[in-house]
């Protein structure tokens, strides 16, 4: 849709439908779209003017993004959801000007590129608000900005299509079953929230069978058995055959925040890990294990990491989750061993699955990588989790590094301790902006690579993988 057309549909929603004036997210999805435009412009009239680019004697850049505003989302809720936040251009978002900006202008790097996988169906897992609609019927979807009334979300173009079957057969189970969405004001209500998260299946013989949905029913009490048991019998099948859900959860959330997830799971039907193919590896993940939500986006990125791997390295994977990224490359690089360091303490089973599932392969193929999992904090003591790891793995939240981990990383212990290069995927660009300027001025490290990766199609997101080698001191 070109900015002229959405700003006459917006006119023309506020004339026919809304009398009113536009809401604040109308007014946002609006600035945001013009200046998106902008940049867009600029960024085309650059491409037309290679002449000055060079007597500038500025880093080249790819190529400018398909037609004017590039590849668009096309979704029916986009205007009035409050879950994607950029609808044309989906191939260069805002974010990545100023990811441009900072890295070829910045740090020098000839060009900084954006893997854009799919645009639509990517999202693996979905966490949505149930609550009651204005005409009395469930509402299973996300709230409208600054509110807690929730807007139903069917049709949604970014989940993964099961994502989308299995909250239609939600609703009809929740209405036959009578059970009542939470309702924040009076605390009354027994379904609050459902997690939603495809997995991939495959039949006896290896072959790719329709993904599954794990879902987990959030409440503030227990009374959900009869709709758990419905949801079970009627989710084993589909019309061509094979099984919609994968496994049923309970999670318990008593408490009155904004917290979606509470500390208590119960397994209610169905196996208690789901599996995904990542970067080489066979990954286990519970509903409470981090996952990324765009697995194709994630599995691009680890090919990446791979390349920048030598074999018989040794490698420390700091923020390691269930271990997805220590474990595609103990499963594709041969190192001698990985280090995994994690804070949470429930990414522990799941990586022990995984790991013995690798370990079996790796064995076949004469390789037996040591791999040790621990449950502490990065910043703990970086020395100890980092000692003979040439390759450090940093994959943290999105504030960043702690600062006790970067400032080891800027010291002259890193080099000590035998750190070669660093691996950083980002997932907050601040915070990535404000730990590389560390790293590169403590003049202890070189930026070799940088790449984004749109994680989340529809937002103005980057994720960026950027990849440092120690500077060797004389
Ligand atoms: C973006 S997730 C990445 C997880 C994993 N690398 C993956 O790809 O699935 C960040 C992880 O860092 C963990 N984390 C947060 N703070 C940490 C810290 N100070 N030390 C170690 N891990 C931390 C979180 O619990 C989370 O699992």
């Amino acid at each position: 849709m070109s900015l002229a057309v959405a700003e006459a549909a917006y006119a023309c929603r506020a004339t026919a439908e809304r009398p009113a004036a536009p809401t604040p997210r109308q007014k946002r999805l609006l600035r945001n779209k013009r200046q998106h435009s902008r940049e867009l412009e600029q960024r085309r009239k650059e491409q037309r003017l290679p002449q000055k680019q060079e007597q500038q004697q500025e880093p080249p850049s790819p190529p400018p993004p398909a037609g004017y505003g590039g590849p668009e989302l096309q979704c029916p809720h986009f205007a009035s959801c409050s879950g994607c936040t950029v609808d044309t251009g989906l191939d260069a978002p805002p974010l990545l000007h100023e990811a441009r900006a900072f890295f070829e202008r910045d740090c020098g790097l000839p060009a900084f590129t954006l893997h854009v996988g799919n645009i639509h169906g990517w999202r693996q897992r979905a966490r949505l608000a149930v609550r009651r609609g204005t005409e009395g019927q469930t509402v299973i979807g996300l709230f409208e900005e600054r509110t807690h009334m929730a807007t139903a979300i069917p049709s949604c173009v970014v989940h993964h299509p099961a994502i989308n079957e299995a909250a239609a057969l939600l609703q009809q189970a929740v209405e036959a079953c009578g059970v009542e969405p939470y309702d924040e004001g009076q605390r009354t209500g027994q379904l609050r929230y459902v997690q939603l998260t495809a997995v991939q299946q495959r039949d006896s013989g290896g072959a790719a069978l329709a993904p599954a949905v794990q879902l987990v029913l959030v409440s503030s009490s227990s009374r959900l058995a009869s709709l758990a048991d419905q949801l079970w019998r009627v989710g084993q099948r589909r019309p061509d055959g094979t099984p919609l859900l994968h496994s049923l959860w309970a999670n318990f959330q008593p408490e009155r925040s904004n917290k979606i997830l509470g500390p208590e799971w119960r397994l209610l039907h169905g196996p208690d890990l789901a599996w995904a193919r990542l970067g080489g590896a066979d990954i286990a993940f519970g509903p409470g294990s981090f996952m990324q939500a765009n697995r194709e986006a994630m599995d691009c990125c680890l090919a990446v990491m791979q390349q920048y791997v030598a074999p018989g390295s040794t490698i420390a994977d700091l923020h390691a989750g269930v271990g997805t990224i220590g474990l595609s490359l103990a499963a594709t690089c041969r190192p001698r061993w990985v280090r995994f360091v994690e804070i949470n303490g429930h990414g522990l089973p799941p990586f022990r699955q995984s790991g013995a599932r690798l370990r079996l392969r790796l064995l076949e193929r004469g390789e037996a990588p040591q791999l040790d999992y621990h449950v502490a904090a990065a910043g703990s003591d970086p020395g100890r989790w980092c000692h003979g790891a040439e390759v450090v793995v940093c994959d943290p939240p999105r504030k960043g590094l702690e600062a006790a981990l970067l400032g080891w990383l800027c010291s002259p212990a890193a080099a000590a301790a035998g750190v070669r290069s660093l691996l950083y995927l980002s997932c907050g660009f601040p915070a990535l902006q404000h730990d590389a300027a560390q790293l590169l001025g403590s003049g202890r490290w070189r930026l070799r690579h940088a790449r984004g990766f749109a994680f989340f199609p529809g937002a103005s997101h980057v994720e960026t993988l950027a990849v440092f080698d120690v500077v060797q001191q004389g």
